[in-house]
């Protein structure tokens, strides 16, 4: 009901008068993490699985995210896919709030918005289908064939067109993982989602797997997602998103030098409210503990040990 008159604006009117021409936080990013906490309670026991965790990706990207165990990153993911539901803060992917579905949105969301692709091989694919049946039982189930990419052209695109009338015992790992992907682009998602999806291969079987997802995202233009430890895959993105203690906190980017060479440059990552995780090797090799002295300088900002200045400095 709008109960707006002359004098009396509406809050929404309120929000849309301060908000106006204010720049809002990831207004365009295809998937917005803003804030983003998991709390889980097992037996009176809270864990805090992600603080705060801040992360845009644009529409078409293709991502790896890195860090070590118990850093966060299945919790991200299982969050993206819709899965897992988050303590607080914001998740948005393509248009779709996360936080606020209802179990039918969430329902529609993971068969169509999203696709996943596990680690495991064996809990891709159904053991007693073939390779195509395994890609059309997603569009079945979802009652979705007008918008659904066609089983064959798919196992070509991603290389394993002849594993077609095959079932998974009788493929590779790498070949189940490249139908794998097949399946998670069955119904034309927006977003592909991969939890160390070479974690199980050799590196031929990873480098194919990569390949194929590497396909999937530059000829489909799916935004794809690649939480990994490997470093053929981290190493082969544009962008290598590291996450520490629940929290994005470097960020590597790769692109082509004038000689051809690809150029690695990582950066620290600045969230909304200006903190900054220095890297722990970093701060120990100074003995930065608690609290460090800031000061800005015309083009940076030095950060310095919290030891008593020097005779010199004081001067
Ligand atoms: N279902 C759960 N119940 C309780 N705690 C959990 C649950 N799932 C994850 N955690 C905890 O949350 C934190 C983050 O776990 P998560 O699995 O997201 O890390 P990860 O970075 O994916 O680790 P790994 O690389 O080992 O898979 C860890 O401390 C973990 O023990």
């Amino acid at each position: 009901m709008n109960t707006s008159t002359a004098n009396t604006p509406t809050l929404s009117e309120l929000e849309a008068r301060a908000g106006k021409g204010q720049p809002v936080f990831g207004e365009h990013a295809h998937i917005l993490c803003d804030n983003l906490v998991r709390i889980y309670k097992t037996e009176g026991v809270e864990v805090v699985a992600l603080q705060g965790l801040d992360l845009l990706i644009d529409k078409g990207e293709l991502i790896a995210i890195v860090g070590a165990s118990g850093s966060g990153k299945s919790t991200l993911l299982n969050v993206l896919s819709g899965l897992d539901v988050p303590t607080a803060g914001l998740a948005r992917v393509a248009g779709t709030d996360l936080l606020s579905m209802t179990a039918k949105d969430r329902l529609r969301y993971r068969r169509q918005v999203v696709g996943f692709i596990w680690q495991q091989t064996a809990r891709n694919l159904l053991p007693y289908l073939t390779a195509r049946e395994n890609v059309r039982l997603p569009v079945k189930l979802a009652g979705n064939r007008d918008q659904a990419a066609d089983a064959d052209e798919l196992l070509e695109l991603l290389g394993v067109a002849n594993c077609a009338d095959r079932r998974p015992g009788q493929m590779s790992g790498g070949e189940q993982q490249r139908v794998a992907i097949a399946v998670a682009l069955a119904n034309s998602p927006e977003v592909i989602l991969a939890d160390e999806p070479t974690g199980e291969l050799d590196s031929e079987n990873s480098e194919q797997v990569f390949a194929a997802l590497r396909s999937a995202n530059r000829e489909l233009g799916v935004t794809a997602v690649v939480v990994t430890h490997d470093p053929l895959v981290s190493e082969q993105v544009d962008r290598t998103v590291g996450i520490r203690d629940g929290r994005t906190s470097s960020e590597t980017l790769r692109r082509e030098g004038t000689d051809g060479g690809i150029i690695a440059e990582e950066y620290a990552v600045l969230d909304r409210v200006g903190r900054l995780q220095l890297p722990r090797d970093f701060t120990s090799a100074l003995n930065m503990e608690r609290r460090v002295r800031l000061e800005l300088e015309r083009d940076h900002i030095g950060v310095w040990p919290d030891k008593p200045r020097s005779s010199e400095d004081a001067e």
